[in-house]
């Protein structure tokens, strides 16, 4: 797990392996830091150089280790973990960390323990551990304010993070960058070094840095970790942590990040966030029911993209391809979206210190199919619109090459419907983007019934390769995401026609930690796209039977009330007004509107609604538990794989908050009889809405004694599966 060998005479150089990302279990920091120890001890030696196996330095403690997924104390883990970081610092013999690839969490702390750290140029540096609802506990939180300073530090730790070599270079955490082989670089550099006093390089004894504004700083970081992730222990917990740098000796310090520790690891929350962490990992192994699966499947090069609209969604994609440095060719009639995609790279390059040039000449504007002809794949992101997208995949598949893969950026259409309109339905798969494409780190692939093993392989790894998790779902009305949402939004409006109001039910799923709640994320994302949904399916507008009642449809109890907002011209966020006032058309602080309430209340009165105190409870329980009701509905029907895939599409594409794990890692935790007899309950109140009616899933499982949610996966494969 960690040897060493002398190379150049005198260096040691010891190499951790650990496959596949050298992760320190206690049993590998125990066995690093007896070879830390012997090469110290050997006479020979005058300077060590640290290194990891396969490419990699290290990324961090092992997680399994910490979700208790393998069984180590907390103690012994941390023990062992913090005696290497302080047995490497203590060194009599300068030891010099050659950082390539990642440096991540307890790898990073193992890295300042060194004496001296050198970086390849494309590594990546970081202490993540506020994602996994932790905070870094071995001697992190104390050590990276010493070297970097209070607001670098401050900032790392409770967003988690991770820098750059260039930008590790820039903030002093590294003491050198080399695009060259990074182990010859240290070598070099550890020889120069070999006898430089070593007292000042040890980062426990150094005095931290005391800017005058330090209460402030420590201030304000302790107000965004609070308003960036409400309710989140962790990031709260990372900033108490650095402070006790500025306020503490070290070894105080170092207490009481180990306290703090103990006090995050076994929480809830940081459960959730492991899980997490392990289901945005399971969801890329997926698999279709003919047994084509991640492993058997390889996927096709894609070395030129075609992306077809350049909307709000197109001009994402399109500049998530160039940063990925794929060559892309853009079609767009409207010259002002040009314009804009153009400001959009530009700023993306100065973020990513590239010259703006480096990423212009990857794209390719045009206005004729035919320049198409050449990509790999194109991705379509036009108007929401059926009819347009069959007639342009059918014109697609005449133009393109007869091997290139045709995917739509549909966030809810028929993608075998697409399939169905070109000659070749086995390369047409969905790739649902979210917005802002360029940022939000979810694709849902879209599986249809003829999609080949080689186009799901394709767009699942093409989404990796953008920075995103891919993953696999089958074709449905919403496929998984959307169509979860439906339920809760139709809560949400139930809620308001029964007596509550727009803020008070975003205040309560606010409280629980969405960013955003149901009515100020409608506001935001424009209230005339569900509009034009509904009036596709016939519950809105024109294509609503003659003498439909407004309150039903098919039977179901249906709210107008999001209708009614866009014929009065409340289209949200754009328009100035929706289930908010807003500043202005584009204006984004929103404050509640007067006029809404008496158009609630006159809408109650015509109604016949006699408005009731609604709890919080209630409101939380009917949006979260439709929501998650549905997610069994889809897990039933082979839609996704499994919750792992329902809860990352949530918290990554939804806003749903990480500490509590996604809709069905949440449910799961309330309890699946504690769920369903809620839902019994509600549905007993409201038996016209058959969304509340619990699924058989959820009887099932309760059915079998609630099985944890780790064995759902396997229990499903039982079940029929499009997936
Ligand atoms: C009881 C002990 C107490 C210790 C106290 C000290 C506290 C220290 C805190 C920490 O260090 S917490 C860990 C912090 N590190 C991270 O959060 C990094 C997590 N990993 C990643 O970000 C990525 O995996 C990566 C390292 C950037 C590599 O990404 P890549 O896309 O190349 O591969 P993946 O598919 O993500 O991972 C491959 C494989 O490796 C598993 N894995 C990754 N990191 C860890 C880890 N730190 N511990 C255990 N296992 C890890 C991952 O689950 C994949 O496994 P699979 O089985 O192939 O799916």
């Amino acid at each position: 797990m960690a040897q060493y060998s002398r190379v150049r005479g005198s260096v040691a150089l010891l190499r951790l392996t650990n496959p596949p990302v050298n992760a320190l279990s206690a049993a590998v920091s125990r066995d690093l830091e007896r070879a830390v120890r012997s090469a110290c001890a050997d006479s020979a030696v005058r300077v060590l150089v640290l290194r990891g196996h396969g490419g990699t330095f290290c990324g961090g403690a092992d997680i399994r280790e910490l979700a208790g997924l393998v069984d180590v104390p907390f103690r012994v883990g941390v023990s062992s973990l913090v005696a290497l970081v302080d047995a490497v610092e203590a060194a009599e013999k300068p030891v010099v960390a050659a950082i390539e690839g990642v440096a991540l969490g307890g790898g990073l702390e193992l890295a300042l323990g060194c004496h001296f750290r050198i970086a390849h140029g494309q590594a990546r540096l970081g202490l993540p551990e506020v994602t996994l609802g932790l905070l870094p506990a071995a001697g992190g939180t104390q050590r990276l304010p010493r070297l970097v300073g209070f607001p670098a530090a401050l900032e790392l730790v409770a967003t988690g993070r991770d820098v750059s070599a260039e930008e590790a270079l820039a903030l002093g955490l590294v003491d050198h960058v080399t695009d060259g082989d990074v182990e010859e670089a240290a070598v070099e550099f550890a020889r120069r070094v070999a006898d430089e006093p070593l007292a000042s390089r040890r980062l426990s004894t150094r005095p931290p840095p005391r800017p005058a504004d330090l209460d402030t700083l420590l201030q304000v970081a302790l107000e965004r970790a609070q308003r960036r992730a409400r309710g989140a222990l962790a990031p709260v917990a990372c900033v108490q942590a650095v402070r006790a740098a500025a306020t503490l000796p070290f070894t105080q310090g170092l207490q009481l990040e180990q306290e703090l520790m103990a006090a995050l690891l076994p929480s809830n929350q940081a459960r959730a966030m492991q899980y997490c962490f392990f289901a945005q990992r399971i969801v890329g192994k997926w698999s279709l029911p003919g047994g084509a699966n991640w492993r058997n499947s390889p996927a096709r090069a894609v070395s030129r993209a075609a992306v077809i609209g350049l909307g709000t969604m197109g001009r994402g994609i399109a500049v998530s391809l160039v940063r990925a440095g794929i060559p892309v060719v853009a079609m767009e009639t409207d010259e002002k979206q040009l314009r804009v995609v153009t400001a959009m790279l530009e700023r993306e390059a100065a973020k990513q210190r590239r010259s703006p040039d480096s990423y212009l000449q990857l794209v390719q504007f045009t206005l004729e199919r035919r320049d198409l002809g050449d990509a790999d794949l194109v991705v379509e992101a036009v108007f929401e619109d059926l009819a347009l997208k069959k007639r342009l995949f059918a014109e697609l598949s005449s133009s393109c090459r007869p091997d290139t893969l045709l995917c739509s950026n549909t966030s809810a259409l028929d993608v075998d419907a697409l399939a169905a309109a070109t000659r070749r339905p086995e390369l047409v798969v969905g790739m649902h983007f979210f917005a802002p494409a360029h940022v939000m780190k979810l694709l849902e692939v879209v599986c249809g019934a003829r999609s080949s093993p080689v186009a799901v392989a394709t767009a699942m790894q093409l989404g990796k390769r953008l920075g995103k998790v891919s993953v696999a779902v089958a074709n449905c009305p919403g496929f998984a995401g959307n169509r979860m949402l439906k339920p809760y939004v139709e809560q949400a409006s139930f809620l308001l026609e029964e007596g509550a109001t727009p803020q008070q039910v975003d205040a309560v799923l606010e409280d629980f930690g969405f960013a955003m709640g149901v009515f100020r994320m409608s506001d935001l994302s424009g209230l005339d796209v569900g509009w034009r949904v509904r009036e596709e399916a016939g519950l809105a507008g024109p294509t609503v039977p003659p003498g439909e009642s407004a309150r039903r449809r098919h039977g179901c109890r249906y709210s107008p009330l999001a209708d009614l907002l866009c014929e009065h011209g409340r289209l949200g966020q754009k328009t100035g007004r929706g289930w908010y006032l807003y500043e202005g058309p584009g204006g984004r602080a929103a404050t509640p509107d007067p006029w809404l309430h008496d158009f609630l209340d006159q809408y109650r009165r015509r109604h016949g609604l006699r408005p009731r105190r609604i709890d919080q409870q209630e409101v939380l329980e009917r949006c979260l538990y439709a929501l998650a009701n549905e997610g069994f509905r889809i897990l039933e029907e082979g839609v996704a794989a499994g919750p792992e895939d329902i809860d990352t599409i949530y918290v990554l594409g939804y806003g749903w908050p990480a500490h509590r794990g996604g809709p069905m890692y949440h449910v799961a935790a309330v309890g699946l009889p504690a769920v369903l007899s809620r839902l019994e309950h509600f549905r007993r109140l409201h038996p016209d809405v058959p969304q509340l009616r619990p699924s058989a899933l959820l009887r099932h499982l309760v059915a079998e004694g609630s099985p944890p949610i780790s064995r759902w996966r396997e229990l499903l494969k039982g079940l029929r599966s499009q997936l």
